[in-house]
């Protein structure tokens, strides 16, 4: 059972400065994030039991002793280099086109894709404005004994208000990210997660987040995301051929 307080509920306060977006259009600028639909055929529930297996992988090579066997990890080693292998020979996305399904984040990111062997997962949630998450981060992720590496604090920030930016009611790409590591993420607890857009002007929208473990703070962020000039004249091509 989870010990963690829950955070405040901030999902019906308006923040000034920040534009009153309709839910329909929060929940399609959401969608390559969450909800994470159940998959989509028995390929997909198998490539998620892949990566799934493959994290534990990762995690059992990352704490083999060098001390232990070495015939035995020689013979590991050559059984996995021959599973790569195996698994590089299968059909791949190299060879077709992606479908929307592969293009999904929750289906291919580095922090919540459930492909991709890479993420914890991270699971998200849309709360009103507010966007929150949470994440186990296994031996994996280790900087610091026993604790997550810096890199990845900032990694799982910038993924969470990556998703949060839709408050301002369009997506851009991170132009800074500020993390204030007040105390170290640690490995193998729930970590929750909160970010909201404070702020919009034209097309950039700055984001703040907050992470906790065991209900204190542990560390929190601000970034800024622009939508990319380009994007914007697409946009308002867009708009000026529904007028
Ligand atoms: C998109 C769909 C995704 C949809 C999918 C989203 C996936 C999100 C995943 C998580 C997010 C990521 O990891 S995104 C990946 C990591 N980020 C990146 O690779 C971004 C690399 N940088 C860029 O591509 C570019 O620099 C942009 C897009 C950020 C801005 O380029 P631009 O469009 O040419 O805009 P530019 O004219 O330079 O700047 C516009 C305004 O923003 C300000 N500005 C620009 N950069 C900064 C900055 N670092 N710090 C302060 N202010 C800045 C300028 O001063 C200016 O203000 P003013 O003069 O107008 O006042």
């Amino acid at each position: 059972m989870s010990t963690i307080e829950p955070l405040p509920d901030k999902s019906s306060e308006a923040s000034p400065g920040v534009p009153e977006v309709p839910a329909d259009v929060l929940a399609e600028l959401r969608s390559t994030w969450t909800p994470r639909p159940a998959p989509d055929g028995p390929g997909r529930a198998a490539r998620h039991r892949l990566a799934e297996a493959a994290r534990r992988l990762v995690e059992a090579v990352k704490l083999a002793d060098a001390e232990g066997d070495a015939d035995a990890l020689q013979s590991v080693a050559d059984d996995v280099s021959d599973l790569a292998a195996r698994i590089a020979a299968l059909p791949s996305l190299r060879d077709r086109e992606p479908n929307l399904a592969d293009l999904q984040l929750h289906e291919r990111s580095p922090l919540v894709g459930a492909a991709n062997p890479l993420a914890p997962p991270m699971e998200l949630e849309a709360d009103g404005p507010v966007i929150r998450a949470h994440a186990v981060f296994n031996a994996a992720y280790e900087g610091p004994l026993g604790r997550v590496h810096g890199g990845y604090v900032a990694a799982a920030f910038d993924e969470v208000m990556g998703v949060a930016q839709s408050g301002s009611g369009r997506l851009g790409m991170t132009a800074y990210l500020t993390v204030r590591m007040k105390r170290s993420t640690p490995l193998h607890e729930r970590v929750d997660y909160e970010a909201e857009v404070t702020r919009v002007e034209g097309r950039k929208a700055w984001v703040t987040a907050r992470s906790y473990a065991g209900g204190v703070l542990v560390a929190d962020a601000e970034g800024l995301f622009v939508r990319p000039r380009a994007l914007v004249l697409q946009d308002e091509a867009r708009a000026a051929g529904e007028a």
